[in-house]
Parts: C-alpha cells; sequence; structure tokens
C-alpha cells in the first residue's frame, strides 16, 4: 500500500457557526505533487491549517507524516502562508537562515545553505540586500527558499504561485519539481488550473468547504464528455434534425456533447439526409472546463472593451 504523507478524514472547522472546512477527507501519497484547487472562499487555506495543526479542527481527524499531533512533524515540514512576509531590514540570507532556524537548524548551516540556494535560484547577487530592496517576486522567492532551506519532507504552500510573473511561476515549478526528486511531498492550494494541471498526478476540487472531486487530472477531464464542433456548407437544411438536442448554433457551426455512442451514428444520419460537413473536430475539455463543471460556478466572460458611443 502506498505510504500517505497527509491524511485526513471528516474534518470540519467553523467559523462563527459557518462551516468553513465542512468534513473533508484527503490522502496525499508519499512524494507526490497534490493540488487543492477551489475558488476564492471555498476553504482552502482553513483546511491547509487544520492539516498543519496551527487551527484545531471542531470535528475530524489528521496525520501528518505519521503524527497525530501535526506540530510534532513540524520540523520535518516547510510551509509557505497565503499572507507572505519576511522582516524588510532582514539580509535575505539571513531572512532565509531565520526561517531554517524556526524550524530547528542551526543559523551557521541556515545561512550555509541559503547561499547555495539563492546562487541555484540565480539570485546570489541578493544575498546580502535587504527584503526591502527586492523585488515582490524576488522577496517572494526568497521566501519560499526559506522554506525549503531545512530540506522538510513536506512542502505545504499556499497559493504559492499568486504575485509571481510567468518566469518566476516557471523557475518555481522548476523548484517544486526537484523537491519531490529529493524525496519531498508537495501539498499546495491554487485557485489558477493552469498549474494544477501542469503540475499534480492527483487533485482536490473544494468548494463551499466540502470536496467535490478527489483523483487524478485525467479523471477530472473524464467527468466531462468531448465536444463536437463541426461546420457545414449551409446553414440549414432538413439534416438539422439529426443534430443531437443539446446541440448550439452559430451560423454554419455546431457544438454538441459526443454522444455516448460516439460520432458515427450522428455523422451518418447527417450525411444520409443530405448535409455537407466542411469541419469537425472532437476536443477533450479543458482541466478549466471540468473545474467550473465540479464547483458549479459560470464559466468567467473575458472581459470586453467598452465602445465609445
Ligand atoms: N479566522 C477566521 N474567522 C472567521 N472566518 C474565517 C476565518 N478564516 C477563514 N474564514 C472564512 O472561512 C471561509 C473559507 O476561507 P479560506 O480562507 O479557508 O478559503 P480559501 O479557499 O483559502 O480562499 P482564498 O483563496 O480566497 O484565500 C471564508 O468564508 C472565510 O471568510
Amino acid at each position: 500500500m502506498t505510504k500517505l504523507a497527509v491524511e485526513a478524514s471528516k474534518l470540519v472547522k467553523r467559523f462563527e457557526g459557518q462551516r468553513a472546512v465542512d468534513g473533508i477527507d484527503l490522502a496525499v501519497p508519499e512524494g507526490a505533487i497534490y493540488g487543492v484547487l477551489g475558488p476564492n472562499g471555498a476553504g482552502k487555506t482553513t483546511t491547509l491549517r487544520t492539516l498543519l495543526g496551527i487551527i484545531e479542527p471542531d470535528e475530524g481527524w489528521r496525520r501528518v507524516l505519521g503524527e497525530d499531533k501535526p506540530m510534532r512533524a513540524a520540523p520535518r515540514i516547510g510551509y509557505l502562508p497565503e499572507e507572505r512576509g519576511l522582516y524588510p531590514s532582514m539580509q535575505a540570507k539571513e531572512a532565509i537562515a531565520f526561517l531554517g532556524a524556526l524550524r530547528g537548524m542551526s543559523l551557521a548551516d541556515g545561512r550555509r545553505r541559503a547561499m547555495q540556494l539563492l546562487e541555484e535560484a540565480g539570485l546570489g547577487e541578493a544575498a546580502t540586500k535587504t527584503i526591502r530592496q527586492l523585488s515582490k517576486g524576488m522577496a517572494q522567492t526568497v521566501q519560499l527558499l526559506g522554506t525549503i532551506v531545512h530540506r522538510p519532507k513536506l512542502l505545504v504552500l499556499d497559493e504559492p504561485f499568486s504575485g509571481l510573473d510567468a518566469i518566476n511561476q516557471q523557475r518555481l515549478e522548476g523548484l517544486i519539481r526537484a523537491q519531490v526528486a529529493e524525496g519531498a511531498t508537495v501539498l499546495f492550494s491554487t485557485h489558477v488550473i493552469a498549474h494544477a494541471e501542469r503540475l499534480c498526478e492527483r487533485i482536490s476540487v473544494i468548494a463551499k468547504g466540502r470536496i467535490r472531486f478527489d483523483g487524478t487530472v485525467a479523471e477530472a477531464r473524464g467527468r466531462l464528455p468531448s465536444r463536437v464542433s463541426l461546420v457545414t456548407r449551409h446553414p440549414d437544411g432538413p439534416w438539422r434534425a439529426a443534430l443531437p438536442a443539446d446541440t448550439l448554433a452559430d451560423d454554419r457551426r455546431f457544438t454538441f456533447a459526443l454522444p455516448a455512442d460516439g460520432i458515427e451514428p450522428v455523422l451518418e444520419a447527417l450525411i444520409a439526409s443530405g448535409a455537407g460537413i466542411e469541419a469537425l473536430s472532437i476536443e477533450r475539455p479543458s482541466l478549466h472546463e471540468a473545474f467550473v463543471e465540479l464547483v458549479g460556478e459560470p464559466v468567467p466572460q473575458p472581459e470586453t472593451e467598452e465602445v465609445a458611443p
């Protein structure tokens, strides 16, 4: 059986009578990159804090790195909270060593490893700069290095990608993968599906404090049927009766969910009733579409520019 780095069963946390976490089960295998996805206010941060023992659950139990009291595992955990913050007047190297010291590392070891991590991240020159002298993205990277300085077995990262530009996001993905290659487990939260899609084998989707889905990215996508898009030679004709009932029409383009018995029966009926077909594509739903379906929220519309009268 796979060993689990994090386990939780029926976790409940209430704030002022409201259930921010409403019966969450979680099983994060050792060595996994595991994503907790959910919209704002879904309960991701509260779930992570409860798992770490920063918050005590009102109901349920959790086990982290084999400990029923998660704080006992603290020296083996690296945690990046959603609210970032380092002492502005501290040098980058010192800030990393300080975070290591909070997890039981000696300051001397912390400083040595901080230099090594900063060099590897291409930030060697920032080592003696104060946090206030760094850009927001650089400061965030420094905090992240402070999260891994003590070589944790479990990394818990709350929205680690937010506030980073594309290059720093890519760097962070590389760093997460490198940690896992060295034997760590990574549990992170995000509301940006693309990060989970690229990084995670398994995900949980949370909405309103409950798990809506738990499984692989492919399984999440499999929850929705593929979409068929068809372009015909003419916009109308008797052949339209052969299209499935859920078809959306836009001039000569018709889209519908791939029927359970495949596309062939529809195509045969269309051809037999005289439809000329110019283009046909069958596309798997994106993780974004699956996510929207799972959390039950409408797809955000692209912003439109106002047109001057
Ligand atoms: N300390 C607290 N006191 C009262 N309510 C809280 C507290 N912490 C969280 N909540 C509430 O619990 C719910 C879940 O919040 P949480 O921060 O866990 O969600 P989230 O998924 O991390 O959202 P976001 O991505 O916006 O941070 C929200 O309705 C929030 O207002």
